[in-house]
């Protein structure tokens, strides 16, 4: 069966995004595969190993996923859009049962999901501390697994797949907050009504250049959906532009202003041509609390408002079984995909985090184990680092502290024991991180007081 690849692991929004796209009907015989980061999603569907990938390309409050776009313009650059969907997002704060908000200390999550927060985090957790992690449902399942006070911000599929608890509901500061997600492939879409063409171009540094090239497009009546930059890589100050416009790109005027663009010797991608999942139904949201763009990424202009106003943009007609503001959860009630619906209720009540209804296979526990190890290598980088600065505050000679080190040891085999772990085998983790973090202090001398 022809693959699509999603950002996993399972339990975040994209997976939402892509129950979505699979309900829709459209495409029927593609096998989800779980990826643990965007490179390999495009890199999977650029190699044909994978039929499509479904990525996000931007969010109403934060802009636009950078990776996504830079991937599509500098690496993947064989890889067009076929079709979008506009989904709303809803963030809330997990933890294990038992927590309450005011013992958290730490909040995971990914950087877009912990940004779309930050009012919240700032009212009601000054003091805790964030720390990134590769996706939401990753920030669950660590938090699951930490005795710590720690927190995630993710999906209550998330909380449900990992036996965490709900602290506190839909805390994103923007209440329209919405992510425009992509189906990639390599090839675009055909021609048909209410089509979208993106495309990437350059100028010359030279005056007006920005201001000519936008030009073809103004004269020849085309409604520009979309104007971004980013760095183009090459030096300070020149920067690639993104643009979506409305049009397929074998319209007559589209086609004639993308070849007006070429002849400038303005360098062109074209992203490709595609309509919105099920054509008409994106909806622009109604505002949010005076927050973000008036009507979300990537909503179309000249729709009516979302339902009830209250900032949904869905871009699928048949909501049945769909919360009003919030995503569709994996509850078995209106949600299509039997296939993706996680763990039985034993499992939810035990509390025991599964990734995958049936069993994943090897690759697929190995992309997992590489996930984990990249966020264990972070977490490593981290301790170096807070190491380093703790050897700053000692005096040369006075580096080592065996109190110190014997707690360390010992709360390491506590969450040892908590998590089923030998503690032995922790403590000789630790021996070594200790050992090296003695090291890094000697190297740096000790504060020369
Ligand atoms: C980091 C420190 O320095 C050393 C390294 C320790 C560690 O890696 O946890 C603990 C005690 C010290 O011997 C510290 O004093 O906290």
């Amino acid at each position: 069966m022809a693959k699509i690849g999603y950002l996993g692991p399972p339990g975040t929004f994209s997976e939402l995004a892509l129950q979505y796209y699979l309900a829709a009907g459209e495409q029927r015989d593609l096998e989800p595969v779980c990826l643990p980061s965007l490179d390999d999603v495009l890199a999977g569907v650029d190699r044909g190993e994978l039929a499509a990938g479904l990525v996000p390309l931007e969010n109403s409050s934060e802009g636009a996923v950078n990776r996504t776009q830079d991937l599509l313009a500098h690496r993947f650059t064989g890889l067009f859009i076929q079709k979008e969907m506009v989904l709303p997002v809803e963030h809330h704060l997990l933890a294990r049962p038992g927590m309450t908000v005011a013992a958290v200390r730490r909040v995971l999550s990914h950087p877009q999901a912990l940004a779309q927060c930050r009012g919240y985090l700032r009212r009601l957790l000054p003091g805790a501390l964030e720390m990134e992690t590769a996706s939401t449902a990753a920030a669950a399942a660590m938090v699951a697994a930490s005795g710590e006070p720690w927190a995630a911000i993710g999906t209550r599929a998330a909380a449900r797949a990992c036996g965490l608890s709900v602290l506190a509901e839909k805390i994103n500061d923007c209440q329209s907050n919405a992510t425009r997600f992509v189906v990639l492939g390599r090839q675009d879409g055909e021609p048909g009504a209410g089509c979208k063409t993106s495309l990437i171009f350059s100028v010359a540094d030279r005056p007006g250049e920005l201001y000519s090239a936008l030009a073809e497009f103004a004269r020849r009546g085309i409604n520009l959906t979309r104007i971004e930059s980013r760095p183009a890589r090459s030096r300070l100050g020149e920067y690639l532009f993104f643009i979506d416009l409305a049009g397929h790109r074998q319209d007559a005027p589209v086609k004639e202003a993308l070849q007006a663009l070429a002849a400038r010797g303005a360098g062109l991608r074209l992203l490709g041509s595609y309509r919105p999942l099920e054509e008409g139904a994106g909806k622009a949201p109604g505002r949010g609390a005076g927050c973000g763009p008036g009507r979300a990424a990537g909503c179309r202009s000249g729709g009516s408002s979302g339902p009830g106003g209250e900032g949904c943009c869905f871009a699928v007609n048949s909501q049945a079984g769909l919360e009003k503001t919030g995503l569709p959860e994996r509850n078995g009630d209106g949600w299509p995909h039997p296939a993706y619906v996680p763990g039985g209720e034993a499992d939810r009540a035990a509390g025991v985090c599964r990734q995958e209804p049936v069993g994943p296979g090897l690759p697929e526990l190995r992309r997992q184990i590489d996930a984990v190890d990249a966020q264990l290598v972070d977490l490593l980088v981290q301790r170096m680092q807070l190491v380093e600065q703790v050897g700053r505050l000692k005096q040369a000679g006075r580096i080592r502290d065996y109190a110190r080190e014997e707690e360390v040891l010992r709360r390491a085999g506590e969450h040892a024991r908590a998590a089923g772990v030998r503690p032995e085998l922790m403590k000789q983790v630790f021996q070594l991180l200790i050992r090296q973090a003695v090291e890094i202090q000697d190297k740096s001398g000790g504060a020369q007081v």
